[in-house]
């Protein structure tokens, strides 16, 4: 498998202290990697640097072959979608007009969304259920809907790439699961490739191909599910203790924590 994402000795601070200490890790061609890690270890801050947001790091950052640093952001956003933990527009608008914003990389000047952009419009709205609710204003919308729609928006990108920060943590376990699964079965059915950001451990491993445990900024595991997921690995990085038994309907490991 090819990587598509490669960090070495990636360090970052915001002030004095430095957030992230040394990563290195590979997101390969095809893959769904989790990122686990209690609040603060870094998780948000590592994607806002992979999708440019944030600068001033050092090591090395590669993007389908090419340094970072040397994306414009035009050229990175065609590349990469990122889903962030919360959106918050600074204008209110339509549900169908936020959507249409994934498809501003592809557009030439000043020119809008044409019939083909349209159509991968109306597709991901309705892969996403929120087909129903286009004309509505965004600020209308409950904190569910309000994130398929900032996930149809990124699906609209169409990037090889995509950046999931707990992406599904303001959905109900219905949606959770069956927007999870759009994500994860549009990554496999095109040859994608995602890094997600989750809190639930079972929910990332059902979903990933891969995991990376992260700890006050450094990571503390990474490899295959059943590879990573031991109650050693829960200790150290959540101080809980657990038991890893066999899910018996998906043959993966099932934590269960008895803290
Ligand atoms: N804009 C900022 N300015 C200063 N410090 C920040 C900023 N954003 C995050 N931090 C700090 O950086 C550290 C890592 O934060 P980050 O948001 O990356 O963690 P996280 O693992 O995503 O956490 P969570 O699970 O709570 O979302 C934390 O100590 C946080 O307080």
């Amino acid at each position: 498998m090819d990587d598509v994402i490669t960090i070495r000795d990636l360090h970052f601070s915001y002030s004095r202290e430095e957030v992230l200490r040394g990563i290195n890790l590979t997101l390969k061609q095809g893959e769904v990697l989790g990122i686990l890690g209690p609040n603060g270890s870094g998780k948000s801050t590592l994607m806002s640097i992979i999708c440019g947001i944030q600068k001033n790091w050092s090591g090395s950052i590669e993007i389908m072959g090419s340094p970072l640093k040397d994306y414009t952001g035009k050229r990175l956003a065609r590349i990469l979608s990122y889903i962030p933990q919360s959106f918050d527009p600074s204008f209110d608008l339509k549900v169908e007009t936020i959507v249409s914003f994934g498809r501003n990389p592809y557009l030439k000047g000043l020119s809008g969304p044409g019939a083909k952009d349209y159509e991968i419009i109306d597709e991901v709205m309705e892969l996403t259920e929120i087909y129903g609710f286009k004309d509505r204003f965004f600020s209308t919308l409950s904190g569910g809907e309000k994130q398929r729609v900032v996930i149809a928006k990124a699906l609209a990108q169409e990037g090889r790439i995509l950046l999931m920060d707990e992406f599904t943590s303001h959905l109900d376990p219905g949606h959770s699961r069956k927007v999870g699964k759009i994500a994860t079965d549009l990554v496999r059915a095109k040859g994608l490739s995602a890094m997600a950001v989750f809190h639930d451990l079972n929910q990332a491993i059902e979903m990933s191909d891969r995991l990376v445990f992260m700890k006050e900024g450094k990571i503390e595991a990474l490899g295959e599910v059943w590879e990573t997921v031991n109650p050693d690995v829960i200790w150290k990085v959540y101080g809980l203790r657990a038991q890893i038994i066999t899910n018996p309907i998906t043959e993966l490991p099932l934590v269960v924590f008895y803290d």
